[in-house]
């Protein structure tokens, strides 16, 4: 096959990381990549100017990935349909509330032969309860979509700090090309087929991650945070069980399930969330908007949707971690009640 032509559609925080190495991949790698990598920009005003202007001109996200160059054949466009007309691979990178919209618009505009490949860590609703956003995807454009998710805190990869990631691809083939478009010395990708888990993994640690947080808000050490990290994999493994058949727990060994949750856990936007929803009496908008400026946090979004499947099945006394922490989040519970939801875990009946 000629060579690809790689649309990133998203340019947040981890979009502009991952707009880094891709475009850096793609000259590198000229046989199996064209050269230009269009990158769809929500189009917004930052000190005054277009962001797509800065990007284009200054080849720096100064909003959302500050201190970072990016390669200049990486070129911000603001229209959705411009920027993927060409692209026979499509990068979705941008936070899950906004995907299902992205979509049907890209829905009978883009190439019928192109691939999708997901790097987003959040659910979508749909009527029998949470779905992929993969499969959401998928299903809306007609074409398969492979997943990334890793320990990868985006200003650690951008400064080019060693990490590992997982790729999920049914097909073997394309797990191989992702591979070989994302792969740099200092990010490794491991290829698996257990696509759901590794999605999974990766929507559900942003959850546990504002538990870890709210232990650190109240005042507890390591040992305490450890127990919310343990207990709240054994929730992730078992979600996996009950609602994804064919789930395999060895991915969880994998750098998506175990070595993300540790990383979300400590230096994550997460953690830092549920850290403050104890310190400060603010809602959530608020403290995004404070904390985050611009910058989006998944967990609160995530624990929701858990719950209220979780609600309609009739099974939120199994997941006693994951139904505090969105109490906590909205204000329901006492933070201080949340020693004791660790405490009376059933993992320790
Ligand atoms: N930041 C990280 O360290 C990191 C690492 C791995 C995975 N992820 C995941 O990647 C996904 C994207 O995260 P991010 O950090 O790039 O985003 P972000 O948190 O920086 O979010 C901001 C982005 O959302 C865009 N946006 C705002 N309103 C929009 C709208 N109405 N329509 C479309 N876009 C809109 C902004 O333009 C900006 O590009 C998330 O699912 C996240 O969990 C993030
Ligand atoms: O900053 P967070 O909490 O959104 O986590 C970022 C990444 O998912 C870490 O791999």
């Amino acid at each position: 096959m000629s060579a690809r032509s790689v649309c990133i559609v998203g340019s947040g925080n981890w979009g502009s990381a991952i707009a880094k190495i891709v475009g850096n991949n793609v000259k590198e790698r000229r046989e199996h990549f064209k050269e230009c990598v269009p990158m769809y920009m929500y189009e917004e005003e930052f000190n005054g100017r277009k962001l797509t202007e800065i990007v284009n001109t200054e080849h720096e996200n100064i909003k959302y990935l500050p201190g970072i160059k990016l390669p200049e054949n990486v070129v911000a466009i603001p229209n959705l349909l411009e920027a993927s007309k060409d692209a026979d691979i499509l990068i979705f990178v941008l936070p899950h509330q906004f995907v299902k919209k992205i979509c049907d618009e890209l829905q009978g505009k883009i190439k019928t032969s192109a691939i999708a490949v997901s790097l987003i860590k959040g659910f979508a609703i749909s009527e029998e309860g949470i779905q992929l956003i993969s499969r959401l995807i998928s299903n809306i454009l007609s074409i398969p979509c492979g997943v990334l998710s890793g320990a990868n805190l985006a200003g650690e990869v951008a400064s080019e700090q060693f990490c590992e990631t997982t790729i999920g691809s049914k097909d073997k083939e394309i797990g191989e090309l992702l591979k070989l478009l994302f792969e740099t010395p200092y990010f490794h990708c491991s290829v698996v087929e257990d696509t759901d888990t590794v999605e999974l993994c990766g929507a559900l640690k942003n959850v546990v991650a504002i538990g870890a947080g709210i232990v650190d808000g109240m005042g507890y050490g390591d040992n305490t945070k450890a127990a919310v990290q343990r207990l709240g994999l054994m929730e992730m493994i078992k979600f996996a069980e009950v609602f994804f058949e064919g789930s395999k727990t060895s991915t969880f060994f994998q750098s998506c399930g175990i070595a993300d949750l540790v990383a979300t856990c400590h230096g994550g936007r997460n953690r830092l969330l549920g850290e403050n929803v104890v310190k400060s009496k603010k809602s959530l908008k608020e403290l995004e908007k404070e904390i985050l400026k611009g910058q989006s946090f998944q967990g609160p979004l995530v624990a929701k949707e858990i719950y209220g499947m979780l609600e309609e099945k009739d099974m939120l006394n199994r997941f006693p971690l994951f139904v505090a922490i969105h109490n906590i989040c909205e204000r329901k519970m006492d933070p201080k009640e949340f020693v004791n939801c660790l405490r009376n875990h059933p993992e320790h009946l």
